[in-house]
């Protein structure tokens, strides 16, 4: 049953819901993990709806920038009191959820503080560290950011100019900004809110440069906020969307901090100027592999956004016809409204498993990190750098495409689709810039494959393994096991495409570094379709360790969608694998899986338990009233406060009366 019926709905929502074959409720129990964290969701969403305070008090399209930032503050302090009895502090996942349906999508001033600057603390301070630090940033005495990125260096870190140099004699490191292109650039919450921050710079100790390292800095005084002395900061403007942050600039003259001010749980600088390398070169960037690990799901929950506005409106939206010419139909019984909305929501199903999943690694890899064992981080690496590249951009594309579905209503902000899609693409560049990600996994897969080469397949980790096997005919009963082939095929005809590519060119005698550039966008390509294939296998084990029959049913038809929409997607790759005839029943069997989601598919959305205040768009209204709430909205524009503008009288009025002499 659909959970989501209340009397005084849009009757065509309601038929929607009632045509459902499934339980909304046990549904979000297998998206969010377990039907606590499901049920959760649902009673925080239902507490914070009871508290007049934290509701918007306008619609956010209504809001200057100065307003938003003022918002997310009022409501991020009302939080700040609240919380213990609304959310289990030591959850995460509750912390961010909640900030999520009070505050929204558009960024808070401890937006960071929760997913940036506590974590490094965390992970890679010592003990005394953490027991001065954590608790402080905790209960929100303090606030920070995580300011790595330059304005002239944001995907290089070994070019960044940011320096830290060990002064023995008072035990302190002085940082320094020292040219315009070393500022500190983009950090979240760094322009007017964070008193605090994690920073990047280069340690350099008896001159020697021993490369980025993070660092604990006072910013701000804490009685005054006013910036302290050797401290230049402030805000880097508005962007193109987000404006709810004050994503900053830094800078530093001789700024001064306590030796015992650099993270040291893995990297040490004694007093004596000794330096301790870390158990792994890379350690100091894990946490930029955290938050990559939380993506997945994170932009699958934009994408949810987008789908939930668009699935739900396109149930309402009645326009043309089919059979029937007394009364126009529903825009969602036309083939080509389900076949952009319906792979999306598949994907956006796919992509949450996988980021539980991912973020289920990141937390056993933190655990064999604090013990001593590094080995997993390139496998956690590769894999998160690519995911993070394929699904912000295909999120991108699916929220791009909700919007279109949802005609010229769309287009407006009372639909929010822009907003959810400038705030989720932001993804695409934040955490490393896509293709440069796509290339980190790639260094990976070429890695894999010179192994195969050089005879040691049986080391290759089961994420790779596919690369040495020999797949040239497929059977076409297809199951999903088939499908995976086909993909496997692809991925893998791609990869040895790529780095063949490659080592032709190193053998021209070409320097690795060029001929790297110039076999880069097969490369990227060998990435995409490795992540892909990832994707799938994860979707596909998961739907198989559903127990509830119902909603397996449902799954496997929305695996259906997935599994036929992608490989007709890859159709160039797997032109040497598959015959015209396959590809033409491929084609068919996503027609026909089309129509078999199509009753489900406004519970499918409405299993994302989206709230109204979280989701911020009339169109996507659960209640599915749609006009009227457009008419209200308009009509509470602040446009329309006046009838007469200061831009006619001073203006176009003169303009018209003069024009008329
Ligand atoms: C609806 C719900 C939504 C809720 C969500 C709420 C809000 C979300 C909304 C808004 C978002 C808000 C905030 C956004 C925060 C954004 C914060 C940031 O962006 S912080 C800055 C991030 N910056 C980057 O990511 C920089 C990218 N660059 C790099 O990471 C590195 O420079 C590099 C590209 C990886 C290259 O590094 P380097 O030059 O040092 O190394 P290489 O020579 O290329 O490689 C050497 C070797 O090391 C391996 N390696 C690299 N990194 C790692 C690692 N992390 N772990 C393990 N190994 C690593 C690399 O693979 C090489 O290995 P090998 O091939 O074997 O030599
Ligand atoms: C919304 C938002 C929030 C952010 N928050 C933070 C934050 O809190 N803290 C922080 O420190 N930073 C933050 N950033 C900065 C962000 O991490 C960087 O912008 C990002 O890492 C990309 O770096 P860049 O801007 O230097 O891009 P560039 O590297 O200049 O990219 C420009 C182009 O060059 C290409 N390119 C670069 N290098 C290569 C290569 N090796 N091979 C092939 N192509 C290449 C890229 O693919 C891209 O097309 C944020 C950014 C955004 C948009």
């Amino acid at each position: 049953m659909n959970q989501s019926i209340k009397p005084g709905d849009n009757p065509d929502l309601t038929e929607e819901r009632l045509s459902g074959t499934f339980d909304t409720n046990s549904m979000a129990a297998v998206i969010y993990g377990s039907d606590k964290l499901a049920q959760r969701r649902r009673e925080i969403s239902e507490a914070v709806s009871r508290i007049p305070e934290l509701q918007d008090s306008k619609p956010c399209p209504f809001m200057t920038r100065e307003e938003k930032i003022l918002e997310g503050s009022r409501k991020s302090a009302i939080l700040n009191r609240l919380l213990p009895g609304l959310i289990d502090l030591d959850s995460f996942e509750e912390t961010v959820f909640i900030h999520q349906e009070v505050i929204g999508i558009e960024g808070h001033p401890l937006a960071l503080h929760e997913s940036l600057f506590i974590p490094p603390i965390a992970t890679q301070g010592t003990d005394e560290q953490q027991k001065k630090w954590l608790g402080r940033a905790q209960r929100r005495e303090i606030i920070g950011c995580y300011a790595q990125t330059e304005l002239g260096h944001g995907s290089n870190l070994r070019a960044l100019e940011t320096t830290a140099t060990f002064d023995i004699s008072s035990q302190e490191f002085i940082l320094n900004s020292p040219t315009i292109t070393s500022l500190k650039w983009w950090p979240g919450a760094l322009g007017k809110s964070a008193n605090w921050s994690i920073v990047i710079a280069n340690l350099i100790v008896h001159d020697k440069n021993h490369g980025p390292h993070p660092f604990m800095v006072q910013l701000r005084d804490e009685k005054s906020h006013e910036p302290l002395p050797g401290i230049t900061v402030g805000d880097i403007g508005p962007k193109m969307a987000f404006n709810g942050a004050d994503n900053g600039f830094l800078g530093f003259e001789n700024y001064r901090i306590p030796r015992e001010n650099m993270l040291m749980r893995h990297s040490k600088v004694t007093p004596d100027g000794g330096y301790i390398r870390p158990p792994h070169a890379k350690i100091g960037y894990s946490g930029m592999v955290r938050v990559r690990s939380r993506m997945a799901a994170e932009q699958g929950l934009f994408l949810a956004h987008a789908l939930t506005i668009a699935v739900r409106y396109s149930a309402i939206r009645r326009q043309g016809y089919l059979e029937d010419r007394s009364r126009e139909v529903k825009v969602l019984d036309y083939q080509t409204q389900q076949h952009r909305l319906f792979p999306s929501i598949a994907r956006a199903y796919a992509f949450i498993f996988c980021g539980f999943e991912t973020i289920r690694l990141y937390d056993q890899l933190l655990i064999d990190v604090q013990n001593g064992n590094t080995s997993g981080m390139a496998d956690l690496h590769a894999l998160t750098s690519g995911l993070k590249s394929v699904v912000t951009h295909q999120t991108g594309e699916g929220i791009e495409q909700a919007r279109m579905a949802c005609g010229g209503h769309g287009y407006s902000m009372a639909s929010y689709i822009s907003e959810i899609y400038g705030v989720a693409i932001g993804g695409c560049t934040y955490e490393g810039e896509n293709m440069v990600m796509l290339l980190q996994l790639a260094r990976y897969l070429v890695k894999s494959i010179e192994m195969i080469q050089n005879g040691k397949s049986k080391n290759l980790g089961p994420m790779v393994a596919y690369l040495a096997a020999n797949e040239s005919e497929i059977d076409l009963n297809l199951g999903p096991n088939e499908y995976l082939k086909v993909f496997q095929y692809a991925a893998r005809s791609q990869a040895w495409r790529a780095t063949e590519k490659f080592q032709k060119l190193r053998n021209s005698g070409m320097s690795k570094e060029q001929a790297w550039n110039q076999a880069s966008v097969e490369l990227t390509r060998a990435s995409r379709l490795h992540t892909r294939l990832y994707i799938m296998s994860t979707f596909i084990n998961h739907v198989g360790s559903v127990v509830d029959q119902k909603i397996k049913k449902v799954l496997i038809d929305l695996l259906n969608v997935h599994i036929t929409y992608e490989v007709m997607d890859i159709g160039i790759y797997v032109q040497g694998l598959l015959s015209s005839d396959q590809m033409d029943l491929i084609r068919n069997q996503l027609y026909v899986s089309l129509e078999t989601i199509r009753p489900n598919a406004v519970s499918l959305v409405d299993s994302f338990q989206i709230s109204d205040m979280q989701l911020r768009s009339v169109l996507g209204r659960r209640d599915g009233n749609v006009y009227e709430n457009l008419f209200k909205w308009a009509k509470s524009c602040p446009l329309n406060d006046k009838d007469v503008l200061e831009s006619v009288t001073k203006y176009l009025k003169p303009m018209m009366d003069k024009s008329k002499l």
